[in-house]
């Protein structure tokens, strides 16, 4: 059913019916108009928001990581709620500039890219955030165990990045792959929970994993 208000978009000839509807949801998302009102450039801003509510991770961090930068809302937030905190991000695509933040457009998992990243931040991360997924061909499966891959490299680099007592946070999709993921950090975390934030929706298979209170030992395989 539809909602008073609701925008309809017109099937138009060189739009296909899955980007018609794209541009419908996009259009009636309530967190697509408030991140426009607010100055963001996703609404994905709203999951870091969320999660930093309830889980307070950005109040008191000094050096950030950004995994998965573009187009930039989550280091928004964060220069946001941490002014002080030194902020380092990657992504594949180009993202525009964010006043504070140091920005690479690199493939995260090219070795010479992390280096990148740890010596751009001058010392041990308090947190590393993950909002990667690996580019979707359609296959549910494979899609998991292809971004279940990227998340776990980001959970290994996390480990030889924090320092002891550091928070990691990583967008997660549901399926097999997330059971070893989450048996990965509890030897490398003492709290690992799961969180659905509010912004996320509904119909996605995403979560977030918030891996805390990291206890000083980088993975060893
Ligand atoms: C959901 S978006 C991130 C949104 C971001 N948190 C924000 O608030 O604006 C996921 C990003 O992960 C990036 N990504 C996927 N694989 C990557 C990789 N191997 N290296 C770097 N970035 C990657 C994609 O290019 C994409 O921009």
């Amino acid at each position: 059913m539809k909602t008073p208000g609701h925008q309809r978009v017109k099937t138009a000839r060189r739009r296909t019916a899955a980007s018609t509807r794209w541009l419908e949801r996009q259009l009636n998302d309530p967190y697509v108009q408030k991140a426009q009102a607010e100055g963001y450039r996703s609404r994905a801003a709203f999951k870091l928001i969320e999660l930093d509510e309830r889980f307070s991770l950005l109040k008191n961090a000094r050096r950030i990581i950004d995994l998965g930068i573009a187009p930039g809302g989550w280091s928004q937030v964060a220069r946001k709620k941490a002014p002080q905190a030194k902020i380092v991000g990657i992504d594949l695509l180009e993202a525009a500039p964010i006043e504070g933040v140091t920005i690479f457009q690199n493939d995260f998992t090219d070795p010479e890219a992390q280096k990148k990243l740890i010596e751009a931040l001058g010392g041990a991360a308090d947190l590393v955030l993950s909002d990667m997924a690996a580019n979707t061909i359609g296959h549910a499966q494979t899609d998991h165990l292809r971004t279940m891959a990227l998340v776990e490299e980001a959970a290994v680099f996390a480990s030889e990045t924090l320092r002891e007592g550091g928070s990691f946070v990583a967008k997660v999709l549901a399926g097999g792959a997330d059971k070893d993921l989450v048996a990965l950090l509890k030897r490398l975390f003492g709290q690992v929970k799961h969180a659905k934030p509010p912004a996320s929706r509904r119909e996605s298979s995403e979560w977030y994993v918030i891996a805390q209170n990291f206890r000083g030992e980088a993975y060893q395989g």
